[in-house]
């Protein structure tokens, strides 16, 4: 039984005597990677597949412009053919990679035969063969993600409008290459983290996890304190009337996952977990709501959004029957603890659950489309939800957005250097004149 040294992540008050945030240790987020806790706790999950990504996935992810597979097609040996674009942008931190010596691309133009101009079905065909296979075995559609993140943030792109499903390697691949969460898993996860001698590496991976119609009012946030249950917050903002008859069963369903699966095995003592609570599969008055899933384990970290807590309250939440020091178990199997109060025959205090009520202001603001930075010209997004025969028409309304971008930022870059820092307005500057603004 690895034990874990002392007391995880305790809040320290400052000088002015408010709760900050201790150093969170790089372990801590290696320990929330999905490649780490899914095989511990894949019966309590959504169907999963993790494949680890190459380091030529991870340019391609980084990389400028969208090269897309042959549709219906994951023939490596195929050509390519001209709805694949590449706006090559020189000022891309990434340099091409260097060309494979065994390229026999017979194509006659040089610059085709670059791998990065290469369509990922012949870039990196294993893998690409790999993700279409996967999608298919589990069922046909999937929703996406790295070690930790989502691209939540990208799903306005997607063929299948506002959702992060893809039924195809290309929805996975523009939503990923979409997606500053996705970047941030790759180039930002460690930061402001402490450093841990022998801390193992960080391999990317990409989950796939079976796609399933998800009601956002039965998703969850769970927060963990000293091994104890401690928070609930709905994590869709809207208001929903039927969930204050349900209180106690989200509740109950949460301490059944909690306590039996997590509480004695998840390395760390303090983490949030995400939940889905489906409605019960029969007509049942005592289990109005099926068992809990397990959807996600994020950090114990100011990186994690709260929802309707503040970490400040969350800091200072006092336990009051803290659980100090490692897992009991950790065989890395599915490490299933039925030790709670019940068997102890004490009672815990019953973790706090925010709902959004009736009225609250906090619900205003969800109307309008979350990460409204991340958003492009509606001409763009329509061209991107074509279907196929728009591709052509989104690949050149995203140049030609890219290039105004680049444009806008010279002139930005042109203005500071004169001393006139003004915003240059961008809705005039978009694709298609109009300034229509985004979906
Ligand atoms: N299997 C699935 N089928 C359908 N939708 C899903 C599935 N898994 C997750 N989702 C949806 O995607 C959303 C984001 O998933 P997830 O919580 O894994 O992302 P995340 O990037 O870790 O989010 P956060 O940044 O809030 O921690 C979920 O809230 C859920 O609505
Ligand atoms: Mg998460």
């Amino acid at each position: 039984m690895p034990a874990i040294e002392g007391k995880p992540a305790q809040p320290v008050a400052n000088k002015d005597g408010e709760f900050v945030f201790p150093p969170v240790k790089r372990e801590h987020i290696l320990h929330c990677s999905y490649d780490y806790w899914f095989p511990k706790y894949r019966t309590s999950c959504v169907r999963s597949e993790i494949i680890p990504l190459t380091p030529d996935f991870v340019s391609y992810i980084h990389e400028d412009g969208i090269i897309l597979a042959h549709e219906g097609s994951s023939d490596p040996n195929q050509e390519e053919d001209d709805d694949d674009w590449e706006p090559t942008n020189p000022s891309s931190d990434f340099p091409p990679p260097p060309r494979e010596p065994d390229d026999e691309s017979d194509s006659d133009d040089e610059e085709e035969t670059t791998p990065n101009r290469l369509p990922p079905n012949q870039r990196f065909p294993d893998l690409h063969n790999k993700i279409e296979s996967t999608i298919k075995q589990l069922g046909g559609a999937v929703a996406p993600k790295l070690n930790w993140s989502s691209p939540r943030d990208a799903t306005w792109i997607s063929r299948h409008p506002n959702t992060v499903k893809c039924t195809s390697a290309n929805d996975i691949y523009i939503l990923l290459k979409s997606s500053s969460f996705i970047s941030h898993d790759l180039n930002h996860a460690f930061d402001d983290t402490v450093p841990v001698p022998n801390s193992p590496p960080f391999q990317p991976v990409l989950v796939l996890r079976s796609y399933f119609n998800i009601h956002p009012s039965l998703e969850f946030r769970c927060f963990v304190k000293d091994r104890n249950l401690v928070a609930l917050t709905q994590r869709d903002p809207n208001y929903y009337p039927f969930l204050r008859s349900l209180r106690p069963h989200i509740i109950s369903r949460t301490k059944e996952l909690f306590t039996k699966r997590l509480k004695f095995t998840f390395p760390e003592g303090d983490f949030v977990f995400d939940v889905y609570i489906p409605e019960a599969s029969y007509d049942d008055e005592v289990n109005r709501l099926g068992r809990a899933r397990l959807i996600d384990i994020n950090p114990w970290a100011p990186r994690t959004d709260p929802i309707m807590f503040g970490w400040d309250e969350l800091l200072e939440i006092n336990v009051k029957r803290p659980v100090i020091g490692g897992p009991l178990e950790d065989n890395g199997s599915e490490g299933d603890s039925e030790s709670d109060e019940e068997e102890e025959g004490e009672e815990e205090d019953q973790p706090e659950l925010r709902l959004v009520e009736k009225d609250d202001p906090a619900a205003y603001n969800f109307s309008s489309p979350a990460f409204s930075a991340h958003k492009l010209p509606k001409e763009v997004v329509d061209a991107s939800q074509a279907g196929e025969g728009g591709m052509r028409e989104f690949a050149e309304s995203w140049r030609n957005f890219t290039q105004q971008r680049e444009r806008q930022q010279q002139q930005r870059g042109q203005q500071a250097e004169q001393g006139r820092v003004e915003e240059v307005p961008e809705e005039s500057e978009q694709p298609g004149g109009g300034g229509s603004g985004s979906t």
